[in-house]
């Protein structure tokens, strides 16, 4: 459905070229839901208005949807959704007047755009709010009027310029639920940025990982979890004589990575931290260590950027 090849955009400033993307080469299948992440400038903006016709590639080629970005714009835009951050609805005009708006906008069929105007309404939960302005809407409504201004002519493929951002966690949720609903009824592709890690970790199928305008990572984030990050054993013992020759069972446990001792405590990560821990905890046994404490720690999608840069994803903004 999304195809990108060797993607690069170039931007010239009076400080100079910044180079925003940088090869992007990306594919994402029919029905799939896909996070792209990034810290503050990574590239993730610049990548979506490209493969949204909204900005020329400075080299490279995409398509979206079996269109050619550069050469068929408007057949890319006849497929496709985008809800950015800013082009969303207005303050002054009503729900239902904006929908069909939007629809003229589109060269829709009046009687079709009504029809899916009363459509939209209903299923993102604007019903009774029809004939109010966008400036009486709640953050929550708003972003679901965006969302349905962006569905008004049946695309197949949606972009959400993260569209939870700004958003109570409860409203998060809610519009969450809505996307899972749409997707569920229509098998939509959807494409989507967003800050909110915890989001793309059990929302996302697929999360891609941008820094400094090139893609690092590209995989769901279990398997992004387990091969770039692990989950994190920690055990404390009652003396660091323990602790050190704990540390050196911990080394030798089935695919152990950076082991660390602290004091009485002992750090190890291993690819699956609840099935090791019991291992670990026998053979502690087994040498007559004392285990006081043992606990495990899952990876965020956080530690898994951490593992790819060194630098924390809340963090860390480009330039
Ligand atoms: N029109 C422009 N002119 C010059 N530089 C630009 C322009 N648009 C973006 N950039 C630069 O390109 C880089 C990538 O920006 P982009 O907006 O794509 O990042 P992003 O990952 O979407 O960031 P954010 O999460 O803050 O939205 C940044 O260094 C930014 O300053």
């Amino acid at each position: 459905m999304i195809h990108a090849r060797d993607l690069t955009r170039t931007f010239k400033t009076k400080a100079g070229a910044v180079e925003a993307v940088r090869g992007l080469s990306l594919d994402v299948a029919e029905g799939e839901l896909v996070a792209f992440l990034g810290p503050n400038g990574a590239g993730k903006s610049t990548s979506v208005r490209m493969l949204t016709t909204l900005l020329p590639p400075t080299s490279g080629t995409a398509s979206v949807g079996g269109s050619d970005v550069v050469a068929e714009p408007a057949a890319v835009r006849r497929k496709i959704g985008y809800v950015g951050q800013k082009n969303g609805a207005g303050v002054y005009y009503k729900v239902r007047n904006e929908l069909l708006t939007q629809g003229r906008a589109q060269r829709m069929d009046p009687a079709v755009a009504r029809r899916r105007a009363d459509e939209l309404i209903e299923m993102l939960e604007l019903t009774g709010l029809e004939d109010r302005t966008g400036a009486k809407l709640s953050g929550g409504q708003k972003r679901r009027l965006d969302v349905a201004l962006g569905l008004m002519h049946n695309p197949e493929i949606l972009f959400l310029d993260e569209p939870t951002t700004g958003l109570d966690p409860h409203s998060r949720a809610n519009l969450w639920e809505h996307i899972d609903r749409l997707r569920k009824a229509t098998g939509m592709t959807i494409f989507l940025t967003t800050h909110y890690l915890d989001e793309a970790d059990t929302m996302a199928e697929r999360v891609m990982i941008m820094d400094n305008g090139r893609l690092i990572a590209d995989d769901t984030p279990a398997r992004l979890k387990a091969d770039l990050a692990g989950d994190r054993i920690s055990v404390s013992l009652t003396s660091t004589t323990e602790a050190e020759q704990a540390a050196g069972i911990a080394a030798n446990l089935p695919g152990a990575r950076e082991t660390e001792v602290c004091g009485y405590s002992v750090a190890v990560t291993v690819r699956e931290g609840e099935a090791i821990l019991p291992e670990f905890i026998r053979r502690l046994h087994e040498v007559g260590a004392q285990v006081a404490t043992a606990s495990v720690k899952r990876p965020t999608l956080d530690d898994v950027f951490l593992g790819l840069t060194g630098r924390s994803l809340r963090e860390s903004a480009v330039g």
